[in-house]
């Protein structure tokens, strides 16, 4: 006899034992719960089959040694891993995260996270993340491409175009996805799309560069359609200046908005007059090419750097958190909604800790979470995928004009799972709720295996 759906907090002490210290890894899964447990309580067949018990494990865990060595000829010893969370809608696919502040608990909930989002874009991809705790921050070239060279020289026995297809996360942009993208092909012979995010003269898609921080602003423009508001003249708060924040602000701007900070480890730059689309590009420069820090703006434009602090502080229409996890904490969700914030929307993954998360969902605000909103990325890695095996390029305009559509249909799922009898939509239930369905479906076709 299949016992009672378990109350939040029996199932959340069991993952913890399962998972001690991995606390990232529990905050996913429990965000994931709350939500879930109440669902399946209504559908039986789910939790007979223990269907969020077996997604909150991942399929397997590979672990590796990785040796470089450093340009004054010293051996380094760093760690690889690469999480296959979930496989159930398709190959597993997910990014690599290069920092020192990978771990495994990190990366299980990136894995998890990703199982979700990938079902919600309604594309054949199933959930997986890697990385290494290797910083490329402050290393030369060389010591970046013999790094990947070597990471890859045991993670291509783990992956393939029909089994796992990483790409770039944190620390992993267009130059270590060329040199991992070379030594895998020098390895195996194989010139084929095991990985997304490659630059265009070698199979790379068109716009999958903008394609996270893009979608994020056109998920964006339909919550505040669904409300009859739009973007032209909003006051907008972004934190980052990597892949993602940088491409969100781009849009933010096209759209009329107005940018007042972005922000590193450091702190953060708070411009008063918005950054505007020629002070972005400097940016783009200093970050993409320089490797600089953020507070070489304040030096360059009339900008105030806040050392050490987070933007939430700063008053606004729109916040859009795009750095890291749990960089948005409760202090930081009070701050924004004391200056009535009517949007905020996660660009990075799980920025927001679970109090944060809370106060949001509590006030009413608009609050779109990553699995939903950051879910253009990976889908313009799905769409590569999809041109690199019928061996074809689309035009920009076209990819451009699929994203749209893609975020639109992931913001519609959200609102029909989400919305309540008053009319409120709660955006992380509907992406959990949506999210959760496909991968559970699939997972009951296969069986107990
Ligand atoms: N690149 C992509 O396509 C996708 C990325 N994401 C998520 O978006 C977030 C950002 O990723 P990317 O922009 O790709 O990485 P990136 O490496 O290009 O940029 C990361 C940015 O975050 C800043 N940062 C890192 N730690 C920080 C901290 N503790 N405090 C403040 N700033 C910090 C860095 O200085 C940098 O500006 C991550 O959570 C990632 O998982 C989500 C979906 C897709
Ligand atoms: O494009 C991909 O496969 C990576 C996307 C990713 O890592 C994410 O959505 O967090």
């Amino acid at each position: 006899m299949p016992q009672d759906t378990p109350d939040l907090e029996t199932f959340i002490a069991g993952v913890r034992k399962r998972n001690p210290g991995q606390d990232e890894f529990v905050q996913a899964v429990e965000d994931v719960a709350q939500d879930i447990l109440p669902f399946v309580a209504d559908h039986p067949e789910y939790h007979e089959a223990e269907i969020l018990r077996r997604i909150a494990e991942p399929d397997r865990i590979v672990s590796f040694r990785v040796c470089w060595e450093d340009d004054d000829g010293n051996v380094r010893v760093e760690r690889g891993w690469r999480v296959q969370n979930n496989n159930a809608v398709g190959p597993y696919k997910g990014g690599l995260r290069f920092s020192d502040s990978v771990t495994e608990s990190v990366l299980k909930f990136l894995a998890f996270e990703q199982t979700f989002k990938n079902s919600l874009t309604g594309l054949p991809m199933g959930g997986g993340k890697g990385g290494s705790n290797f910083n490329p921050k402050g290393k030369s070239d060389r010591e970046v491409m013999r790094f990947c060279q070597s990471f890859m020289s045991e993670l291509f026995r783990h992956i393939g175009p029909d089994t796992d297809v990483p790409a770039g996360d944190i620390g992993v942009g267009a130059r270590e996805i060329g040199y991992l993208f070379g030594q895998y092909k020098k390895l195996t012979g194989r010139w084929e799309g095991v990985l997304t995010g490659k630059a265009s003269e070698y199979g790379g898609s068109k716009l999958r560069t903008e394609a996270t921080g893009y979608g994020v602003v056109y998920f964006l423009r339909e919550m505040l359609g669904a409300r009859d508001e739009g973007l032209e003249g909003k006051s907008a708060v972004v934190s980052g200046s990597g892949n993602v924040a940088l491409h969100a602000a781009e849009k933010l701007i096209a759209e009329g908005a107005k940018v007042l900070t972005l922000s590193d480890s450091d702190g953060f730059i708070h411009d008063k007059d918005g950054i505007d689309e020629e002070k972005l590009e400097w940016v783009k420069t200093l970050k993409l090419e320089k490797r600089g820090r953020i507070a070489d703006y304040a030096d360059e434009f009339d900008a105030e750097f806040h050392e050490g602090k987070a933007p939430w502080d700063v008053d606004c229409d729109i916040a859009l958190p795009c750095a890291t996890q749990n960089e948005l904490d409760e202090d930081g969700a009070k701050a924004l909604l004391d200056n009535d914030v009517l949007a905020v929307v996660e660009g990075a993954n799980m920025p927001s800790t679970a109090d944060a998360s809370k106060a949001f969902r509590k006030a009413g605000i608009l609050f779109g979470p990553a699995k939903a909103a950051n879910a253009g990325g990976v889908a313009v890695s799905g769409l590569e995928m999809s041109q690199n095996s019928s061996r074809v390029s689309w035009e920009h305009d076209k990819l451009d004009r699929m994203l749209t559509e893609l975020m639109q249909d992931i913001h519609g799922k959200c609102v029909e799972e989400g919305e309540g009898e008053d009319g409120h939509v709660d955006y992380v239930r509907g992406a959990n709720i949506a999210g959760f369905r496909k991968v559970a479906d699939a997972m009951l076709a296969f069986g107990v295996v």
